[in-house]
């Protein structure tokens, strides 16, 4: 092992440090003197003495501030981002020791200058200070008058609150300490780990908060100073808790040579150009720290190899960004076994300040160093800007502007909110100052709106794996170091510590033994082997584990999507089930209702039976009743190719029976029937039937129920299965005649030989019903014909001639075979077709407008005109206009019966004919 006292030996600036040019500030004195300062330190490289940390630290309770409180355990609000401002004094003159009389008197003597204060309304400043948590900052005033306008619409102030707390000009590094530093030291040794990040323009006093100077230390020597007085009053108290602690130091800073991309230089004694990987430093040296001596010597060390410039700004301007980690190793030795109980790590960035061109006046290399430092610093607080809107909208992604910088990329469990930060911003408040101080507030008071809410859970096993490696790989690391550190230290001092050493060596025992046979430089190179692997299986494990994640993720996606869609095929099969019930229970009353039909058509066929058996009355009463003697004809005589089947037979033998004499001198019914005769038709084509009918019977028969009389007719086809013998058209012809009337039919007959049956009734019933159903069916209960007619009972009154209708409900007996005076009928004086039924073809003509008008049996019921009325136009002309609406016609006759003059007419009529 070796001790920071020996590293510091070989202390060989890098970069030394060059004298400025005269800033064009007032602060040109200042400068000279603090290059003073550190030249004096730097021309003492085999020496660094340590810092005078007695004597300037001031003790927190004589602070007027109060005493520090850890971060972790303060309230909501400290979960913030804490974020410190520092105003550095307009004139940063090394200020006056405390204590003249002290070590490093001599320096300062002769030299102290009155501490700037910074005046509120002071002419030459931007910034004041309003409380312990805001400043406003003013726009310096306009130079010309023409500027004046144009800087008229510019904000004249800006207030910014909310900071953690501002640090005046005046205040002091154990001030600053208290406030900032102590907290994180009190996590730190509780075992959390914390950074601390300086940013500010260039010269705004960012190294000099965090590392100070001998006579005025900053915050990582009085840090240092601080864990180790607290070391050694544990060590005093026998034991902390039986968890000895050990600590390390690494420093490391990252820098642009040339701007040919970023470096990273071990700051350690002979420490070299290292490489990141992922958020290991490959070949970062640690060194263990055992007293404060070692660790501010390492520190100074360190100090003088950081690379500065002096530029017109800064006479010692840091030109990379510096990183120094203590890290605080607690290990448990109960049982004689050493376990290490967990780490942390203080780790303290003093970056290098954004500067502009115009102020520093780089040029050439120090001109790409800019373009580096500032590349950082924007890369920097877009990390934690992409935090700030991530937190406050987790919608949006955390934007990974971390891998755009090396600094960024070590730092990225910070930047990604995952452990605490805390930043100090520095800023000089003359009006020289007022852009970049203006810069610096605006981008950087935002971030203490940054939450570290859920720090603890907030960490998932990547950033867990991460900080395991992290601080496993170091570790490794140093133990095969401090191996070969300790040979060599074994054989050129063999007076150091003893008993440090005997305890590391019995730590690492077994391997110490082989390592003795092999050469340092052979060590180290199989370490850095070993390490190399090791970052490899780190990358490795890395690639397998975001593997993990993703298939993970699609596994998660797969079984959610399984599960909609099981729920869906469930959906479907429910319904599925009840589709099949109320299938089951229509096929049921399907099977039901068919039942039904066949009991119905059971019946049916029963009544059929028995009527065409027992009750002859249908066919009677549809017989065509043209006279008893005569037979009825389907013919058709006018086409031209009806020679041979002309003529249909259309009385057969069912026909002629069903010609049966009804009751003589009965004239309670007189039914005309045009139908219940079958006519055969040979032939498809349109046929017209027609029957000359001789009223000259029934003239004197009271009429009845003329006004509703109904033709209907339905064409059977020959099989019996079907029915397409359509009517299609109802000739009514009348002759000069009151005793004869032509009725026709014209039906369109199918192509297959079909039978016809047609009727027409009259009926006259002097004593009267009121209503007539009825239904036919003939004998193979086919469906024929139905009639229906309004009848009421009507009395004959000879002597004033008159009829006159009254009625009782009762059956329709048989007719008698007198010839009713058709209501629809015409006269038909043709002795050749008289009391014959004929079926006439009819000429193409008028096929074509009888098929125009469909016409089947259902729909042929129509209305005709009521017989009287019929034949009164015929004899007495139009006078008489039953086509009027009824409103229109004479109310009464003139014999105040009430009847209409044509009822009258009709049956004066009636009356005068012949019998
Ligand atoms: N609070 C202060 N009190 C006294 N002197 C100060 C204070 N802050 C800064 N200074 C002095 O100002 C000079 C510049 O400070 P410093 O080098 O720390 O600036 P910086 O921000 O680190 O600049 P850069 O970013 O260029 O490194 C130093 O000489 C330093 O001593």
């Amino acid at each position: 092992m070796t001790s920071p006292r020996s590293t510091t030996t070989c202390t060989a600036r890098r970069n030394p440090p060059r004298r400025a040019r005269e800033p064009p500030s007032s602060s040109s004195s200042s400068s000279s003197s603090t290059v003073a300062v550190a030249g004096a330190a730097a021309a003492a490289p085999t020496q660094i003495a340590p810092f005078p940390l007695d004597d300037l630290l001031l003790p927190s309770s004589s602070s007027s501030f109060p005493p520090p409180q850890p971060y972790s355990n303060t309230s909501d609000a400290s979960l913030n981002l804490r974020v410190f401002l520092r105003v550095r004094p307009l004139d940063a003159a090394p200020r006056p020791r405390r204590n003249p009389s002290g070590a490093d008197s001599k320096l300062l003597r002769g030299r102290s200058a009155p501490r700037p204060k910074v005046a509120k309304g002071k002419s030459g400043v931007c910034l004041i200070v309003n409380s312990a948590s805001s400043v406003t900052l003013s726009a310096p005033p306009p130079l010309s008058s023409t500027s004046a306008l144009l800087d008229s619409k510019r904000i004249k102030s800006e207030v910014y609150n909310g900071f953690s707390f501002v640090f005046p000009p005046e205040s002091r590094q154990p001030e600053v300490f208290d406030r900032v530093m102590d907290p994180l030291l009190v996590d730190f040794m509780s075992g959390k780990s914390s950074l601390l990040v300086a940013m500010g323009p260039t010269g705004s006093g960012k190294t000099h908060t965090m590392f100070g100077c001998p006579r005025d230390p900053g915050m990582v020597p009085l840090a240092l100073k601080k864990i180790f007085s607290y070391a050694v009053g544990n060590a005093a108290r026998t034991t902390d808790d039986n968890f000895p602690r050990t600590y390390y130091i690494s420093m490391f800073e990252i820098y642009s040579e040339r701007g040919k991309g970023e470096r990273i230089l071990d700051l350690c004694p002979d420490g070299v150009d290292l490489s990141i990987h992922q958020l290991t430093i490959k070949g970062l040296r640690e060194v263990m720290i055992s007293t404060l001596a070692e660790a501010e010597s390492l520190v100074a060390c360190g100090m003088l190899k950081r690379t500065t410039a002096a530029t017109n700004a800064n006479s010692q301007s840091s030109r990379s960004q510096c990183i120094i980690n203590i890290r605080c190793d607690r290990k448990s030795l109960l049982d004689g076994n050493d376990l290490s109980l967990g780490s942390a790590v203080l780790t303290i960035a003093d970056l290098a300040g954004a500067e502009r061109e115009k102020k520093t006046g780089n040029q050439g290399s120090r001109l790409l160093e800019s373009n580096f430092i500032n590349n950082t610093s924007m890369v920097f607080g877009l990390c934690l800007r992409s935090l700030l809107e991530h937190q406050k909208n987790p919608r949006k992604p955390l934007q990974k502007h971390f891998k755009n910088s090396l600094l960024t990329r070590y730092l990225r469990d910070y930047l990604e909110g995952r452990k605490r930060m805390t930043l100090i911003l520095t800023v000089k408040p003359g009006e020289d100052d007022y852009l970049d101080t203006s810069f610096l507030l605006r981008k950087a008071s935002p971030y203490m709106k940054i939450k570290y809410s859920n720090l603890d859970d907030f960490s998932g096993l990547s950033s867990q794996k991460r900080s395991n490696l992290t601080l496993i790989c170091p570790e490794n690391f140093k133990r095969r170091k401090l191996n070969d550190l300790e040979l060599a230290v074994e054989n050129c001092d063999a007076s150091a510590n003893e008993d440090s050493r005997e305890s590391k060596r019995d730590i690492v025992v077994d391997d110490s033994e082989k390592l003795q046979e092999i050469e340092p430089s052979q060590v180290l190179n199989s370490s850095s082997e070993s390490l190399a692997t090791l970052d490899s299986k780190v990358g490795h494990y890395d690639d397998l584990y975001a593997q993990l994640q993703r298939v993970t993720r699609n596994e998660m996606i797969m079984r959610n999507f399984a599960k909609a869609l099981w729920q869906v095929l469930k959906q479907y099969k429910q319904k599925l089930l009840e589709s099949e019930g109320a299938i089951e229970i229509l096929k049921e009353t399907i099977g039901k209702k068919d039942n039904e039909i066949m009991e119905l058509q059971k019946k049916l066929e029963e009544l059929s039976s028995y009527s065409s058996c027992q009750m002859p009355l249908f066919v009677e009463e549809f017989s065509c009743r043209v006279d008893d003697q005569s037979t009825c004809h389907a013919t058709r005589p006018q086409t031209a190719n009806s020679d041979t089947a002309d003529s249909v037979a259309s009385s057969d033998s069912r026909w002629q029976n069903n010609v049966e004499p009804i009751e003589q001198g009965s004239k309670n019914v007189l039914s005309r029937d045009y139908g219940g005769k079958n006519i055969e038709f040979g032939e498809s084509g349109v046929w017209e039937i027609s029957c000359p009918v001789d009223l000259t019977e029934s003239a004197n028969d009271p009429l009845i129920g003329s006004e509703e009389t109904c033709v209907e007719a339905e064409g059977v086809a020959s099989n019996d299965t079907a029915s397409d013998l359509h009517q299609i058209g109802h000739k009514e012809e009348v002759n000069n005649s009151n005793t004869d009337c032509s009725y026709s039919l014209v039906l369109e007959s199918p192509k297959h030989p079909a039978k016809v049956q047609c009727s027409e009734r009259l009926l006259y019933e002097p004593h009267g019903y009121q209503e007539i159903n009825q239904e036919h069916n003939d004998s193979k209960g086919l469906k024929s014909a139905q009639s229906e007619s309004m009848c009421n009972g009507s009395s004959k009154d000879d002597d004033e001639g008159i009829l006159s209708l009254s009625g009782n409900k009762g059956p329709i007996l048989a007719n008698d075979s007198k010839r009713p005076l058709g209501s629809d009928v015409l006269l038909n004086e043709d002795p050749e077709t008289k009391n014959e039924f004929q079926v006439k073809e009819l000429p193409e003509r008028e096929k074509h407008d009888s098929t125009s008008k469909p016409c089947n049996v259902k729909k042929s019921k129509r209305r005709l005109l009521p017989a009287s009325t019929m034949l009164l136009k015929e004899f007495t002309g139009p006078d008489i206009d039953t086509d009027k609406p009824k409103q229109e016609r004479p109310k009464a006759s003139a014999e105040g019966t009430g009847r209409s003059n044509g009822s009258i007419s009709l049956i004066r009529l009636l009356n005068a004919l012949p019998k």
